[in-house]
């Protein structure tokens, strides 16, 4: 039985790695007493707080923690006319906190995911373990069999070519979870005691060319890389669709990763995630999604861009080009996504000028 960890000061020793370079993001619509079990862990580091839903709530945050917190009233003066591409009543606002942020990079977590413990029994720092991943090359372009060959205790194994060992920066850090796993609402009907226990020692790159179902609840970034990519589309209130926002923003992040030269790690680390979301509200979300997504992952797989894209806003303006013309037809939804696609950058270069000074320790221009 996988419980969560409790004896998470004992096991934080090591300083604060990028204590002023990354933000956490949480989207909330509820009261942040989950974070007094991270807190060893994150309150060195800045919180960025997306509160969902009522903004005459008053969300609780507990003593000592660093941050800033955004309702709906701030997204909407923030950004305009702009705010209607931030979803509401979703998870999918938490892509708002990467916006305002100032850091290099992000870590998003949910608030019902705790500190899980390894097989030996130890608190896991799942912010460490992003960390290591995110600033450590990825092998998109050869697969190493023995995983992570920047991993202590871990090489590349014979035959991997010697040109390609200084491997790709890397984007994005995907961790997994123990306990409720990430499954859609068919799955969970299906399957509703089923508990993820195994732990899995690795981190693995997914291999350029290869898309993936990247799941929002403890994911690890790098905002200069990618950020601009890490939409998490129109979902929630007076939207078709729901539980695709995270999926969306990962199949366009993979392409345009695949598209710079860019690498995306899945693995370690585990959080232990304790609450499973109603598979009935669920299935009402991702209803239209479950036929809409063979259409959407043919779309990304042969998805190209061409060589003038070289920045991830432009990759980005040129993917929603080609939702609007090859997605649209398959439901006005997407046509409407589009824009919202654009929308995002117009508003992601509003609030992150480019060529903006150089950013201060503390994330400040
Ligand atoms: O309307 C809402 C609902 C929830 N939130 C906040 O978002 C996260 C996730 O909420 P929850 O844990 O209740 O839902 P899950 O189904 O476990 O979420 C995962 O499924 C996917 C949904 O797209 C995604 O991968 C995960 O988020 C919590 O922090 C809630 O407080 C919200 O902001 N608005
Ligand atoms: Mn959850």
């Amino acid at each position: 039985m996988v419980e969560p960890a409790t004896d998470t000061i004992a096991a934080t020793r090591l300083v604060p790695l990028l204590k002023d370079e990354l933000d956490i993001v949480i989207p909330t619509i509820r009261n942040l007493d989950f974070l007094e079990m991270w807190r060893p862990f994150f309150e060195p580091y800045h919180l960025i707080i997306v509160q969902d839903g009522d903004p005459s709530k008053v969300i609780k945050v507990p003593e000592g923690f660093d941050y800033e917190l955004y309702n709906r009233n701030d997204i909407n003066r923030i950004l305009g006319p702009k705010a209607s591409c931030i979803s509401f009543k979703d998870s999918a606002c938490r892509c708002f906190g990467y916006m305002v942020s100032k850091k290099k990079y992000i870590f998003t977590i949910d608030d019902d995911c705790f500190v899980a413990k390894d097989p030996s029994g130890k608190a896991i720092n799942a912010l460490e373990q992003h960390i290591k991943n995110i600033l450590s090359p990825s092998t998109p372009f050869f697969f190493n069999t023995l995983y992570d060959p920047y991993r202590d205790g871990a090489d590349f194994v014979r035959g991997y070519p010697f040109s390609l060992r200084e491997g790709a920066p890397t984007a994005v850090s995907h961790g997994l979870w123990l306990n409720i796993p990430d499954y859609d609402a068919p799955t969970q009907l299906v399957k509703p005691l089923e508990r993820n226990t195994r732990y899995v020692d690795a981190v693995l790159t997914i291999p350029k060319g290869t898309l993936f179902p990247m799941c929002g609840m403890n994911l690890c970034f790098d905002r200069d890389l990618i950020g601009p990519a890490m939409y998490f589309g129109l979902m929630g209130d007076g939207q078709p669709i729901g539980r695709y926002d995270d999926m969306w923003a990962g199949w366009c992040t993979k392409v345009i990763c695949d598209h710079l030269g860019l690498g995306v790690k899945t693995g370690l680390p585990y959080i232990y995630h304790s609450k499973a979301s109603n598979p009935f509200v669920n299935l009402k979300k991702e209803y239209k999604g479950i036929f809409w997504q063979e259409e959407i992952i043919p779309f990304f797989q042969a998805a190209t861009l061409s060589k003038d894209c070289t920045s991830v806003q432009k990759c980005y303006i040129e993917l929603s080009k080609q939702v609007k013309e090859k997605l649209g037809k398959v439901d006005p939804y997407f046509d409407k996504l589009a824009d919202a696609m654009v929308t995002w950058i117009e508003a992601w270069d509003e609030l992150n000028p480019s060529g903006a000074s150089a950013k201060d320790s503390n994330g400040k221009a």
